[in-house]
């Protein structure tokens, strides 16, 4: 049996003039986790709502778990869980009864409703405010109980639409550590995040959408690796001064970006030698810095690099 267990093929969904996707083609192993990555509007969710069979492609093909997401839709159904931006528990009944519910809906007798619950509320750490109702969870608590509401029919492909915006750090961590023990156990994931940490903690592979396509994709490494060995950050003394910085770095062969503050650049770089060469750079121009460092690029510079190419590209690439 292939092991192939997300397979899209040129997929595209238009909305009227907006094409939300062109052009995307990817598969994903059994027990691997994709990380789609993208700034707002880039297409995430759509992917995703077409994946789960929420929506249909207007171009293309899809298989998840081995079956068409449009003839064979109840199929990929009953495989697959989705956990969305927004947790979708019903507030005003318990951590428990949510579980049963879900549980019953999916076909389960009474006993095994029960037993999949008490597993689940354990796994989840849950056991405690199970009988609460869930208005009065916490934000964490919430994306827990959501996230084993999509896990009650054991899915083999888990989707999970920004799973841990809004959470603080310590949810964050914990959810990770959850998503790591369902893919121990085999399931396979396609997570959608616009933290890099995120990518970074748990994909196996990043395929980075940009205003519906697919600018880049690899693993974490590979992608870091097409930005040079190392990166050079300065910190301007003035903001004022960026475009200045950017001007002069450029004119000494490097590709810099700067932050959305304007008070960070960055350029990649080969090695100690480039550091040199980004210091006579600015210095030459005039540029005040109140720090520089070079370091191992991070995924953060490399979207930084390829937001920054994409609007340099002219109209239409
Ligand atoms: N139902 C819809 N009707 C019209 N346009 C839509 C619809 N759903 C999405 N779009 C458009 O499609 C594009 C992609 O949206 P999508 O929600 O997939 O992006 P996203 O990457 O998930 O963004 P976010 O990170 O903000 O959730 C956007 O331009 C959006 O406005």
């Amino acid at each position: 049996m292939s092991s192939v267990m997300i397979e899209a093929t040129e997929l595209g969904r238009s909305f009227g003039a907006t094409q939300a996707l062109d052009h995307i083609s990817f598969r994903v192993e059994k027990g691997q986790v994709l990380c789609l990555l993208g700034h707002n509007g880039a297409g995430k969710s759509t992917l995703v709502s077409i994946l789960a069979t929420v929506l249909p492609p207007t171009k293309g093909t899809a298989r998840v778990a081995g079956f068409d997401v449009l003839r064979e839709a109840r199929a990929v159904r009953r495989r697959i869980g989705l956990t969305g931006q927004f947790a979708a528990v019903d507030e005003s009944l318990s951590g428990r009864r949510n579980l049963l519910l879900v549980a019953r809906l999916l076909g389960a007798d009474k006993r095994q409703a029960a037993v999949r619950a008490e597993q689940l509320l354990e796994m989840f750490a849950l056991t405690d405010a199970a009988d609460r109702a869930a208005a009065t969870y916490s934000g964490g608590m919430r994306r827990r109980l959501d996230l084993a509401s999509s896990f009650v029919g054991q899915p083999q492909v888990l989707f999970l639409d920004e799973p841990t915006t809004g959470l603080d750090p310590v949810s964050r961590n914990t959810l990770w550590g959850l998503v790591r023990d369902m893919v121990a156990a085999g399931t396979t994931v396609l997570l959608t995040t616009q933290y890099l940490e995120e990518a970074e903690q748990l994909a196996d592979r990043v395929i980075v959408l940009g205003h519906g396509r697919c600018i880049a994709d690899g693993s974490v490494a590979q992608l870091k690796a097409q930005l040079g060995s190392s990166t050079v950050r300065a910190v301007l003394a003035d903001p004022g001064t960026t475009a200045a910085a950017l001007t002069a770095l450029r004119a000494a062969g490097l590709e810099p970006c700067a932050d959305d503050a304007g008070s960070t650049v960055t350029a990649a770089v080969e090695g100690s030698i480039g550091l040199a060469a980004v210091v006579r750079a600015l210095d030459a121009a005039g540029v005040a810095i109140t720090g520089i460092s070079l370091s191992e690029p991070t995924l953060d510079d490399v979207y930084l690099a390829l937001s920054e190419q994409r609007t340099r590209a002219p109209a239409g690439v």
